[in-house]
């Protein structure tokens, strides 16, 4: 950037914004506004992202938000990409949040407290170091966006999923070259019914890819 270019702005809500979030898009403003405003100095996103945030982040996280049910992970939340903004539209779904970095998990539980989530765990982990026991496994639904290439993405997600659950990966074009590619892990975990769904076009926005498959049926 040069001396006298203008500091990226925080793009306009889009009008599609209250019908995604409903009665919660007071939270979701609150989340936009605070990640607007301390998403760079902590390393969350780039200064380039905020005249996308709402569109690229935020609304295409939310558009998952009717495809959840029950207890669902979210691997490798970051800012809180899907996770933290599908929590946000689905008080009714239980969502745990698991990113690895100290400085991402505080930055998540400071949301979460300061929004008043109730239905948000944020654990500190690795995806592969979580428990196989314990109170957390297993998941009925793991998302995940932006954390690796779906051959090294599925051996993270997989094995947190219940037998007959769901993963719910949001993928860039290229989703169908992913699935080909993740061709042996994907047997390797026995997926089912790999399918890639275009969401966001009934909306009127740019359409985000979820790769979706059932776990073990
Ligand atoms: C590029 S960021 C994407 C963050 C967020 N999902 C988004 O869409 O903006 C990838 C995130 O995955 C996390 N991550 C990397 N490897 C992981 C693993 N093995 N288990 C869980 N999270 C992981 C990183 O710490 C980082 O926060």
């Amino acid at each position: 950037m040069t001396e006298d270019a203008a500091p990226p702005v925080l793009e306009a809500e889009p009008a599609q914004a209250a019908a995604l979030f409903g009665d919660r898009i007071d939270l979701a403003r609150s989340f936009t506004a605070s990640l607007a405003e301390h998403g760079e100095t902590l390393g969350l996103i780039g200064p380039r992202e905020l005249p996308q945030l709402w569109t690229r982040h935020i609304l295409n996280s939310a558009l998952v938000a009717p495809l959840l049910r029950g207890r669902v992970g979210d691997v490798g939340s970051g800012a809180g990409l899907p996770g933290l903004v599908l929590a946000i539209a689905r008080p009714d779904v239980e969502l745990t949040l698991i990113e690895p970095m100290e400085r991402r998990t505080d930055w998540l539980q400071s949301e979460v407290d300061r929004i008043g989530l109730t239905n948000v765990r944020v654990l500190r982990a690795r995806a592969e170091d979580v428990p196989g026991s314990g109170e957390l496994l297993p998941l009925d639904q793991v998302t995940a966006r932006a954390v690796s290439a779906l051959r090294s993405l599925i051996p993270l997600t997989a094995p947190l999923a219940r037998s007959g659950g769901e993963l719910l990966l949001l993928k860039g074009a290229r989703a169908d070259d992913e699935i080909a590619a993740a061709a042996k892990v994907i047997r390797k975990h026995r997926l089912q019914s790999v399918e890639v769904l275009e969401l966001g076009a009934e909306h009127g926005l740019e359409v985000t890819r979820v790769v979706r498959a059932l776990v073990d049926p």
